[in-house]
């Protein structure tokens, strides 16, 4: 289907890719999977035609690929659905497929039969979505769909799916999976992009490792023990360990409560009512419509409650307001790195030391060698791969964007964190280095509320409370068997 050959891209001094060659065969699921900053992304740009390769060459079916100016002809070979949305909001989801190929100029648009040539593509594949909803209220799960169908109208049967299950929960998972082997089973091709080793085994024939922007290894996925993956990514043994908090002694019971929600009411959830002590993790887990976000969110200020109240060591916070909750000391990874968590044009030191520049020099004008030193430390500590503080965070790889995120939350020491999705796009051993991290501040005392689906990431939590609905319908200690905390979540009974 595709087939790169020795490619070869530097961005200045940084080497993205080495002499990295793929080929992936017509009909497969083809894994790429490795570490952050491994290179995953450069390769998709150069097989997309969005990046040209400094050496090396790409053919489809055998034929040299297009020109990089020739946007319509690699559209006809190949498409990539990102994690962040191409489609355009406030159009329909109708004109998003077919706007701009109506010919015989602007005036003679068919609006009719646009509508019905946009049903016919969606009915084809199996996508069942409205074509008059605007694209914009569309969820990621069907937002996808519609991107991938787009992409299959232009001709297009070799489609990249980058990070595709980031943002979706079990449920929708076993959809898109579902939906990926029908699209198979017709012919088209996939090139899966996951940190998520489990979901390569479940849909994927073929996998490829890369490691420090080199190729490491193609297999059948079959031929390939799960072990054996890590070891190939990490260029070294051993897999993830987590600080299960089953392991470790409960708190006393004298412990003052570091963050107490009472009665929290507002948009997508209702009467929420919990605490979390100095040194205690507090999970909060539920499907994407359960309002766990929406919590978290009302906890560090982003949303107004509509009832209840938030303390805070204490104190009661003033909600709806950021800046307040940072000054009552709650740090905060948010939900959406890209427009909540990062100025992406800034460097990496100017974005982990932005909570704290009143901290590191007179009138919140950071000293140079302070704020290189605290970016440094935080380059380390954290397992950020870059050139130096002083690169760009536009310019890292999706999984060290959220490092960076993580650092600034931690920065100013906060007595209680919230964090949502921490690992998302995160490597399986920065994910180990990050959760650590996690643990090292619950061990200093800290308050910690972690939002997530990731059972990895619930693991470290002393309790966890399933939201269903907007309410609070289940919690679970430490030690939760992983059927019983699921069935939970998506709230089915289990018949044992
Ligand atoms: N535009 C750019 N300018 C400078 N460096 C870049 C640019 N794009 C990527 N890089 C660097 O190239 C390397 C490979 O990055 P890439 O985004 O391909 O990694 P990845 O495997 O996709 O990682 P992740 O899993 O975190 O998404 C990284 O060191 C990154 O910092």
């Amino acid at each position: 289907m595709v087939s790169a050959s020795r490619v070869g891209k530097r961005y200045g001094p940084t080497v993205a890719l080495r002499d990295v060659s793929l080929t992936v065969t017509p009909g497969q699921s083809h894994a790429l999977v490795g570490r952050n900053g491994a290179g995953k992304s450069t390769l998709v740009s150069i097989l997309t035609g969005l990046s040209k390769p400094d050496t090396g060459t790409i053919e489809f079916g055998g034929e040299p690929a297009p020109p990089v100016a020739d946007r319509e002809a690699w559209r006809r070979h190949v498409a990539c659905v990102y994690q962040h949305s191409t489609v355009i909001p406030h159009l329909s989801v109708a004109e998003n497929l077919f706007l701009n190929r109506q010919s015989g100029g602007r005036f003679a648009i068919s609006w009719r039969r646009l509508r019905a040539q946009a049903r016919e593509l969606l009915d084809s594949w199996g996508v069942e979505v409205d074509v008059d909803t605007s694209a914009g209220e569309l969820s990621v799960e069907d937002r996808q769909f519609v991107e991938i169908a787009r992409s299959l109208s232009y001709g297009a049967r070799f489609i990249v799916l980058d990070e595709p299950t980031a943002q979706l929960d079990h449920q929708a998972i076993d959809r898109l999976f579902a939906r990926m082997r029908e699209m198979q089973a017709a012919g088209v091709t996939f090139l899966f992009i996951s940190h998520h080793l489990r979901e390569v085994y479940e849909v994927c024939q073929a996998v490829t490792v890369l490691r420090d922007a080199g190729h490491v290894l193609t297999a059948p996925v079959a031929e390939i023990a799960h072990a054996e993956l890590i070891d190939a990514m990490t260029g070294e043994r051993g897999g993830l360990t987590v600080a299960d908090a089953a392991a470790r002694e409960a708190l006393a019971s004298d412990v003052d409560e570091a963050l107490v929600v009472d009665g929290l009411s507002g948009d997508e959830f209702d009467d929420v009512t919990f605490s979390v002590r100095r040194g205690e993790v507090l999970g909060l887990a539920g499907s994407n419509a359960s309002g766990k976000h929406q919590v978290a969110e009302t906890v560090y200020g982003l949303r107004a409650p509509a009832a209840g109240r938030i303390t805070v060591a204490g104190r009661p916070l003033k909600t709806g307001d950021v800046p307040a909750a940072l000054e009552a000391g709650i740090g905060c990874v948010p939900r959406d790195r890209h427009h909540q968590g990062l100025v992406l044009g800034l460097s990496i030191a100017d974005n982990a030391t932005m909570t704290v520049l009143d901290r590191l020099g007179p009138g919140g004008i950071a000293a140079p060698g302070a704020r290189t030193r605290t970016a440094r430390t935080a380059l380390s500590e954290y397992d950020i791969v870059a050139a130096g503080p002083d690169q760009a965070v536009s310019d890292l790889s999706g999984g060290n964007q959220q490092k960076v995120v993580l650092a600034r939350a931690l920065a100013r020491d906060p007595g209680v964190v919230v964090l949502i999705n921490p690992t998302a796009g995160v490597d399986v051993k920065s994910k180990g280095a990050l959760l650590a991290v996690v643990d090292r501040v619950r061990a200093d005392g800290k308050a910690v509320l972690i939002v997530s689906d990731e059972l990895d990431d619930l693991r470290l939590a002393d309790r966890v409370l399933v939201l269903r609905g907007g309410r609070v319908v289940g919690e679970h200690d430490a030690g939760w068997a992983d059927g019983d905390l699921v069935a939970d979540i998506e709230g089915v009974e289990l018949d044992v």
